[in-house]
């Protein structure tokens, strides 16, 4: 085994925090200055020694050219009609960005309406939102460049592909809504700041004003039409109504609840500065977001008494709870997971039913059930429909299948979707594999769903690698789908791949989120390392074989099971995790995560987070908890979850492992990339790089055998 020389990293101990009478030493705390010479030179030296050992892995090649051709087959978007014309993205397979196309009828000759990879050599600078106007001639679209949150809003003439002169600046976490008159649109965005903020600065994002932007005039006579100058934490959301009528404007002051007010249009002809708000949900106690509206009856779909969420009926013009009536009541086991008008009177509905996918159809206005449309055990990942609309498309996807598109018209009776296009993997026979989903039982005993996935017939002799991967957190459910990389770990490694739908997510509604959240966190940790021992215990693998991965909330999830049974695992990638859990909230968006983590500002949750906090329990690895070998990755432009958490992190995880009488013979490493972010718009070259290292990490740090 390589024998590793750590960096030797500056400790300050004089860096002392006081956590209502609790003092916690922060001894790289200069390392949160992302400027300084001294942490570019942290990050150099970390490189230094990561990157040889990747790059020694004897089947670097082999892994990466298996990643290459697999990753290189066709992927499309549902195409979706603007004006008189449809649209879609499509990658040929590898190129770094995702092409715009327009086509005059589903028939048509495509042709590049936008191709992101001519704006910049690299494919750093990536499509992130855009809005049609309703007549379907301006395109508004955001460009963000290294993976930073930060976009700049552009403005296209959709018959000349001409651009027009203004760039809106300043933007980010911005819904974009246009005012059906096509002149103008609402976005968000923040005030100047001292200082860069292309990504790289840490800065904590504050003050975001709901701006109105008229057409082919600079940003500056832009006017701020919403602002809550005594909330500088809240992000505005605003949606224009299908019927034009209306501006629905949502703060929302973390990551979940938000409150609602509305503005008629109608009344401000010309929008030249405040507008006239009335305020419909006064308290932040759950989720309401837009669907659709008739008149001023709109409805919307919301977790207030409803964990499994439901439809209601707000009358505008009489907005007092007591008449809000329910459209579609909660369903008792099932999780409303979204819902779109379509063909005037119709409402698209996605279920989402113990982790799988389930499209309806339902009336608008009783909210019968109409229709159910078939679906394989997967994923609805991609839809596309308006209320105007008389045709639907969805997308479909799970571990063994890359993709299908289907398309339902409803001008033709009885609604049948038809395949409107499917994509196969060159080299990949789906009947080879096989998917299976099954429950375990927690810690405390509850039942948490399992996708498992592997080739099939493989020995259950403790003899395969598996591969754990899990988020928990934020609501967010990790459905199946198709991965390449999880492909090649299967199919060149005999690799289990398995999915555990842990808590905190989704899955099961606020139910599930609630019990994985605040002071019930270790739930969620309880959950992942249940089904790291489920999967020993049946013999698909043992520990020296096991890999966990996360990202992001995840990356939390894969260091604190690191601290806590470091017994059970052979290797762990955390990919931009949360690490510094008594910090997170003073820097960008990071105060957004408060109602998931709670704060250190609060002494019952400051107790409870220094339990788990990945930088604050990291122990001296000694003969039987020695930690698996982990490969921590970041990069400079991650400004949603700051490099700072992991290079922390890994410094004090090196120390440890260097601290006389400790016995760390695994590698710790940390990967930080450049010109890359926390992942969004991240080009198909780095993902394949990244993936690379990662399937390259594992191999070497577990001695695993690739199977041509
Ligand atoms: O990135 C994250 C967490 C998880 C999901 C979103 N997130 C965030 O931190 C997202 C914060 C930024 N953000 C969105 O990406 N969508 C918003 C949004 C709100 C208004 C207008 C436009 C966008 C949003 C956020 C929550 C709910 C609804 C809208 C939002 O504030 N984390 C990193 C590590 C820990 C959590």
């Amino acid at each position: 085994k390589m024998v590793f020389k750590y960096p030797e990293v500056r400790r300050d101990e004089t860096v002392v925090d006081d956590y209502h009478g609790t003092k916690i030493v922060d001894p790289y705390r200069w390392l949160e200055d992302p400027d300084s010479n001294e942490t570019k030179e942290f990050i150099e030296a970390e490189n230094k020694i990561t990157r040889p050992y990747l790059d020694a892995c004897p089947v670097k090649c082999d892994v990466n050219q298996r990643l290459t051709e697999l990753w290189n087959y066709p992927k499309y978007s549902c195409p979706f009609r603007r004006g008189n014309k449809y649209f879609f993205f499509k990658n040929t397979g590898l190129q770094n960005q995702n092409v715009l196309y327009v086509q005059d009828s589903l028939e048509g000759e495509p042709r590049v309406f936008l191709d992101p990879n001519t704006l910049s050599e690299d494919g750093t600078v990536a499509l992130s939102g855009s809005r049609f106007t309703e007549d379907g001639n301006t395109f508004a679209y955001g460009l963000s460049a290294s993976g930073s949150d930060w976009i700049t809003i552009h403005l296209k003439d959709v018959a000349t592909g001409e651009d027009y002169p203004e760039v809106l600046e300043k933007v980010k976490f911005a819904s974009m809504s246009w005012t059906k008159d096509n002149k103008g649109l609402f976005y968000s965005r923040y005030p100047e700041q001292t200082g860069k903020t292309d990504g790289s600065e840490t800065e904590v994002n504050r003050d975001q004003k709901l701006c109105y932007h008229r057409l082919n005039t600079p940003q500056s006579e832009d006017v701020i039409t919403v602002e809550f100058p005594e909330e500088p934490l809240w992000r505005i959301g605003a949606e224009v109504t299908d019927c034009g009528r209306y501006l629905i404007v949502s703060p929302v002051k973390d990551c979940r609840d938000n409150l609602l007010f509305f503005a008629d249009l109608s009344k401000t002809p010309e929008i030249n500065g405040k507008l006239n708000l009335t305020q419909i949900v006064h308290k932040f106690e759950a989720d309401y977001e837009y669907i659709t509206n008739e008149g001023s009856m709109a409805i919307f779909r919301t977790n207030k008494n409803a964990p499994n969420y439901r439809l209601i009926k707000i009358d505008l013009h009489n907005p007092a709870e007591e008449n809000w009536q329910t459209l579609l009541p909660e369903h008792p086991t099932d999780v409303l997971d979204w819902a779109s008008a379509v063909d005037n009177d119709k409402l698209v509905i996605h279920y989402v039913r113990d982790v799988k996918s389930v499209l309806q159809l339902h009336d608008m206005r009783s909210g019968d059930l109409l229709q159910t449309f078939d679906l394989d055990v997967g994923s609805v990942v991609g839809f596309s429909g308006k209320k105007e609309q008389t045709e639907i498309f969805y997308h479909f996807m799970s571990f063994l299948t890359p993709g299908v598109i289907y398309h339902v018209d409803f001008k033709k009776k009885p609604y049948k979707p038809t395949v409107f296009r499917e994509v196969k993997v060159k080299g990949f026979d789906p009947s080879q594999y096989e998917a299976k989903q099954i429950f375990y039982s927690s810690k405390d005993g509850t039942k948490v769903p399992m996708f498992i996935v592997s080739k099939k017939g493989l020995a259950r002799d403790g003899s395969n690698p598996a591969l754990i991967y899990g988020y928990g957190g934020f609501n967010i459910n990790i459905q199946p789908s198709f991965s390449v990389t999880r492909l090649v770990f299967m199919q060149h490694f005999n690799g289990v791949v398995a999915i555990p739908n842990i808590r905190g997510g989704g899955e099961y509604g606020e139910r599930w989120h609630n019990a994985g959240r605040l002071l019930k966190k270790q739930n969620v940790f309880d959950d992942f390392q249940a089904a790291a021992e489920y999967l020993i215990k049946e013999q698909y693998t043992k520990p020296s074989l096991v890999t966990i991965q996360g990202g992001s909330n995840g990356g939390l999830l894969v260091a604190a099971c690191i601290n806590q049974r470091p017994d059970l695992y052979g290797a762990a990638i955390v990919q931009v995790g949360v690490l510094d859990m008594l910090r997170f909230q003073k820097f960008t968006i990071g105060h957004a995560w408060v109602s998931d983590y709670g704060s250190s500002d609060n002494k019952t949750q400051f107790e409870y987070l220094l339990k788990y906090s990945p930088l604050h329990n990291i122990h001296k690895p000694m003969n039987g908890t020695e930690y698996p070998a982990t490969l921590i990755l970041t990069a400079d432009h991650d400004d949603r979850v700051v490099p700072l958490h992991s290079l922390k992190f890994i410094a004090a995880l090196q120390h440890a492992a260097t601290a006389r009488g400790a016995h760390q013979r695994r590698p710790l490493l940390a990967r930080i990339d450049n010109k890359a972010g926390h992942g969004g718009g991240k080009p198909t070259a780095k993902i394949i790089d990244e993936h690379t290292d990662i399937l390259c990490f594992m191999s070497q740090a577990l001695d695993l055998k690739f199977y041509k």
